[in-house]
């Protein structure tokens, strides 16, 4: 199976950037797909990071198995990593700026006693392609400031934004990092929107996608394709070949696999998550 491999210039050209605007930041909102959030992560910023507070907000919770959410947030917590789960397209992000209070907190108190009072709290967002960063920023900004786009690669540079009265936000373009030690992570990253599609099979990702509803949630692949029990026990690729022929594609399963594709990631097949919290931690977590 096709493992999927790149590393554009503009993401190495955008780490560099980030690399030089860390040191001017009070903190970091580091984005990851709740559906994914280990898959997610780009394992070259923790190094980045280092000692720099951070939160992890956890995006599109609205799609992502809440119970799997609300362990992966104990399960960072527990690291003592800050995590939060959002939905940016709809309520209040409210508890991100009290979220970021809390965490500088001591900072803060340390600024009031020297009678610093109104320096804005400098905050740089990070993430891959695609998570939701300018939806977030310009949820938090309360304008359209951000360039918005379902397509991986929509934000080219960085900006500061004011947002209230209180911080400053800089948003950077997404970064993904250069070679996945795991190819399932390559294949959870397309299958969510992450990656370019022109840099994966559809029928590769489709397929994955087989595997992983009929292992965890084969009611909803059943009733969104209209499977019986038989056909859900089929092999990955007759399943396929099935849901093309019931999807009125004739032998397209090319054009079947985008279709499915694009409905899991819209939700039509259910809310989902495509990474298991650890079993020790669960336990530990209760
Ligand atoms: N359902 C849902 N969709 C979201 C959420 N946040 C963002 N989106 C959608 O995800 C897509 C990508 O959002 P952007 O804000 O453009 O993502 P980005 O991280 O800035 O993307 P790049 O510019 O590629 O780095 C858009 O279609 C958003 O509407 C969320 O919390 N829930």
């Amino acid at each position: 199976m096709a493992v999927i491999q790149w590393f554009p210039g503009h993401m190495a050209k955008a780490l560099r950037q980030v690399k030089e605007n860390i040191k001017q930041v009070d903190i970091v909102l580091e984005l990851v797909d709740a559906r994914l959030p280990e898959s997610s992560r780009n394992p070259q910023l923790a190094e980045i990071l280092q000692n720099k507070p951070s939160i992890l907000v956890l995006t599109k919770k609205d799609l992502a198995d809440p119970q799997a959410t609300a362990k992966w947030v104990n399960y960072y917590e527990a690291l003592e990593q800050p995590a939060i789960a959002v939905n940016s397209t709809a309520g209040s992000l409210k508890i991100i700026e009290e979220k970021i209070k809390q965490v500088l907190a001591n900072k803060l108190a340390l600024q009031a006693q020297k009678g610093i009072m109104h320096k804005r709290i400098k905050v740089m967002c990070i993430g891959i392609p695609n998570v939701g960063k300018s939806t977030l920023l310009n949820h938090l900004v309360k304008k359209n400031v951000a360039q918005v786009g379902n397509r991986p690669g929509v934000t080219k540079s960085q900006q500061w934004l004011k947002a209230g009265k209180d911080m400053l936000l800089l948003d950077t373009p997404g970064i993904l990092w250069p070679k996945f030690e795991d190819p399932m992570i390559g294949k959870k990253l397309a299958l969510t929107g992450a990656i370019k599609e022109t840099l994966y099979a559809k029928d590769d990702i489709a397929l994955y996608l087989l595997e992983h509803f009929c292992q965890y949630a084969a009611k909803s692949l059943k009733e969104r394709y209209k499977l019986t029990d038989n056909e859900l026990s089929l092999s990955q690729v007759d399943l396929l070949l099935l849901i093309t022929q019931k999807s009125g594609f004739r032998d397209d399963y090319d054009k079947a696999s985008e279709r499915m594709i694009l409905e899991c990631r819209k939700g039509k097949l259910g809310r989902y998550t495509l990474d298991i919290v650890p079993e020790s931690v669960q336990s530990h977590n209760g």
